[in-house]
C-alpha cells in the first residue's frame, strides 16, 4: 500500500522544479537566492510571524473587539410659565427631560462573527422638556446583537484601552481651571435658567438650597456607580435566551420584550421648573439638565463553537487531518515547521447514510504541504491545464450524481488548533488562549505523531496541559488519533511491519492503563491524514461521541 502511495506521489510531483529554479523564473531582475538562502529567509519570516503572535498574548486568536459604549444622555428640563389670556402670571409649566436610552447586549444565533458590531456605540438621548408641561420623550433602548458564544468583559479601570467614564470626563474638562471658573462650568452643566434670570437666580436662597440637594443626589449616584465598578461586567453568552412572548399584546405593540442584558443605563432626565415649586418659592425660574448616560468599555471575544477539537503537539498533523476530513475544503495551512497554524480553523464534516463522508473515502487523495500544493496549482495554471478542466458540478454529473443520491444524515464541525506544547498553560509557545474556544467542544481528540520516538509521552504532556489550564478538561478527550501511520512499516519489510505493530500496541497499552475517562478507555485509531487512510473510522467514532454528547446535553437542559 505504502509503495503504491509513494509511486503515485512521486509521479505527480516529479516535474516540479526546485525552489531555486522557480525563483529564477519568477524574478529575473533579482539576484537569485540559493536554496539555503531561501530557506533561511523563510525561516526568519516565520519566526517573526510567530513571535509577533506570541507578543500579542493571544489577543487576535479569536474574534476580538473592544467596544466603547455610551448610553443615551437624559434630556434637559424646561423652565417655562403658563400663559393664557387674562391670566398674566400662570404657574410654572416646564416639562421634565426624557430618560436617555439604555444599552443592552443580546446573543443571537443568526450571527457568526463580531464584525457587525460597531466599535463606538451611542444610546439615543432623551428629548428635552418643553412648555405647557410637555415632558421630553425617552430615548429608545439600543440592543447590541452578538453571536452566540461571545464572552463580554468590562475592561478594568487601569486598562489603557478603557475610555473615560462620564465622571472622569467631567473632571478632565475642569483641569487647570480657577475655582471660580470651575464652579461656573459646573453650574452650566447642571442648570437651565429662565431667560435673563441667571444672575438673579444664583443669588436666591431657594436656588442655593436646590443646588445643595442636587449635589447630594449626585454624590449618591456617584457612590453607586463606584460600587458597580468594583464588580465589573462578565457575561458568557453561550445560550439562546428565551424571549418572552406576549401573544395577547395589542396590535402595534411588540410581542417580545426581551432585550438581553443591561450594559449601560441611560442618564436621568432633568426636572422642569414645576419641580422646584414650594411654599417659599412660588415662581422658580430654573430647571435642571439631564445626566450623561453611563460610559463603559467592553471587550468582546468570540469563542469558536466546534463539536470536536483537535489537540496535539506542533507538527502532529492536525491541519492535514482537518483537510483530509473535510475533503480539502477547510483551508488550514500545512507545513513541516512548528506553529504553522496560528489561529483555530473550523471545518464541517458531512456524513452520509452509509458512513462515508463528503470528500472522504478517496484513498488516492494526498493532502500535501500548502506550499507544494500552491506550487502545483500555479504550474497547472501556467501550463494552461486548468483551461478545459471540468468544474466540480460537471464532475459530479459525470459520476451520475444528481445531488440526490448522497443523503447527508449527519453533520458536525471540527476545529484545528495551534500546537500545544509543554508549559503552554503558563503561556509558553503560543500560550493557551485558544484553549478557551475548546472548552465548549463536545469532544476532544488527541492527535499524536505515531512515527515519533515516544507518542505516549506526547499524550501525557497534552493531558497535563489541559488539566493545568482547566481542571477536568482532559475528561473531554474521547480518542487518540495516531497520525502518520504511513511512515511506519517501511517498505513492507516484515520486521518493520512487526515493529510498527508493536509500537501501536504499546500506545494502546499506555492508553488503557493511563487514560481511562469515566470508566471508558479512549479509542486509539491509527491513520494517515496525508494519504486519507482510515478516516472513516475516525468519522464514525467522532459521530458516536457527538451523538451521545448532544443527547445528554439536551436531556440536561430539560431537567
Ligand atoms: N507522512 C505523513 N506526513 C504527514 C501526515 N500528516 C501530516 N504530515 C506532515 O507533517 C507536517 C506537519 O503537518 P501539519 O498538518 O502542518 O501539522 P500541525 O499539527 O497542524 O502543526 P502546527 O500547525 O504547527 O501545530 C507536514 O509536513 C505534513 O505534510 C501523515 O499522515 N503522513
Ligand atoms: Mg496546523
Amino acid at each position: 500500500m505504502r509503495i503504491r502511495m509513494l509511486v503515485s506521489h512521486s509521479r505527480r510531483y516529479s516535474s516540479r522544479p526546485t525552489g531555486a529554479q522557480s525563483a529564477e523564473a519568477s524574478s529575473s531582475y533579482e539576484i537569485p537566492l540559493s536554496l539555503e538562502e531561501q530557506e533561511l529567509r523563510d525561516a526568519l519570516f516565520r519566526k517573526r510571524k510567530t513571535d509577533w503572535k506570541r507578543r500579542q498574548g493571544g489577543q487576535s486568536f479569536l474574534d476580538n473587539l473592544i467596544v466603547n459604549i455610551r448610553a443615551g444622555a437624559g434630556g434637559d428640563g424646561c423652565a417655562a410659565f403658563h400663559r393664557e389670556k387674562f391670566k398674566p402670571y400662570g404657574p410654572p409649566s416646564g416639562g421634565n427631560g426624557g430618560r436617555g436610552g439604555d444599552v443592552y447586549i443580546q446573543p443571537t444565533p443568526h450571527l457568526t462573527t463580531l464584525s457587525s458590531v460597531s466599535r463606538r456605540i451611542r444610546g439615543e438621548p432623551g428629548g428635552n422638556g418643553q412648555g405647557t408641561w410637555q415632558n421630553g420623550r425617552n430615548g429608545a433602548p439600543l440592543v447590541i446583537k452578538v453571536p452566540l458564544g461571545t464572552v463580554v468583559r468590562e475592561l478594568a479601570r487601569d486598562d489603557p484601552r478603557r475610555a473615560k467614564d462620564e465622571w472622569e470626563a467631567e473632571q478632565e474638562a475642569y483641569e487647570g481651571l480657577e475655582k471660580e471658573e470651575r464652579r461656573k462650568k459646573w453650574r452650566e452643566r447642571r442648570w437651565v435658567h429662565y431667560p435673563q434670570y441667571e444672575d438673579d437666580n444664583v443669588e436666591r436662597s431657594a436656588f442655593k438650597e436646590a443646588e445643595w440637594e442636587l449635589y447630594k443626589a449626585e454624590r449618591e449616584i456617584r457612590m453607586q456607580r463606584r460600587q458597580r465598578a468594583a464588580d465589573p461586567i462578565f457575561l458568557d453568552l453561550d445560550k439562546i435566551e428565551d424571549t418572552e412572548k406576549h401573544i395577547d399584546a395589542p396590535l402595534g405593540q411588540p410581542r417580545t420584550n426581551h432585550l438581553g442584558h443591561l450594559i449601560a443605563s441611560g442618564g436621568v432626565g432633568g426636572y422642569g421648573n414645576p419641580h422646584f415649586l414650594s411654599a417659599t418659592n412660588r415662581s422658580p425660574k430654573f430647571a435642571t439638565r439631564g445626566y450623561d448616560g453611563e460610559r463603559i468599555t467592553l471587550s468582546l471575544e468570540l469563542k469558536l463553537l466546534a463539536d470536536v477539537g483537535l489537540v496535539g503537539m506542533p507538527n502532529a498533523g492536525k491541519s492535514t487531518l482537518l483537510r483530509a476530513l473535510t475533503g480539502g475544503r477547510a483551508k488550514s495551512e500545512i507545513a513541516s515547521y512548528a506553529f504553522t497554524t496560528l489561529n483555530p480553523v473550523v471545518g464541517v464534516v458531512r456524513v452520509s447514510e452509509d458512513g462515508s463522508f463528503v470528500g472522504g473515502g478517496v484513498e488516492e487523495m494526498v493532502h500535501e504541504e500548502t506550499s507544494v500544493e500552491e506550487e502545483r496549482d500555479r504550474e497547472l495554471m501556467e501550463s494552461g491545464a486548468y483551461a478545459d478542466v471540468r468544474t466540480r458540478n460537471q464532475l459530479r454529473l459525470d459520476n451520475g450524481d444528481d445531488g440526490a443520491s448522497i443523503v447527508e444524515t449527519f453533520r458536525f464541525t471540527i476545529a484545528d488548533n495551534p500546537g500545544l506544547i509543554s508549559q503552554a498553560s503558563e503561556n509558553v509557545g503560543l500560550g493557551h488562549s485558544f484553549l478557551r474556544s475548546m472548552e465548549r467542544s463536545l469532544a476532544l481528540a488527541y492527535v499524536v505523531d505515531l512515527s515519533g520516538p515516544a507518542p505516549w509521552d506526547e499524550i501525557n504532556v497534552l493531558r497535563e496541559e489541559l488539566e493545568k489550564y482547566k481542571p477536568g478538561m482532559s475528561k473531554q478527550a474521547r480518542m487518540v488519533i495516531a497520525n502518520k501511520a504511513d511512515l511506519l512499516g517501511g517498505d513492507g519489510n516484515a520486521d518493520e511491519v512487526q515493529a510498527a505493530r508493536k509500537k501501536l500496541e504499546r500506545l494502546e497499552e499506555y492508553v488503557r492503563t493511563n487514560l481511562v475517562v469515566d470508566g471508558r478507555v479512549l479509542d486509539v485509531i491509527p491513520t494517515s491524514g496525508k494519504y486519507s487512510q482510515n478516516l472513516r473510522a475516525i468519522v464514525q467514532t467522532m459521530r458516536r461521541y457527538i451523538e451521545e454528547a448532544r443527547a445528554t446535553s439536551i436531556s440536561g437542559n430539560d431537567s
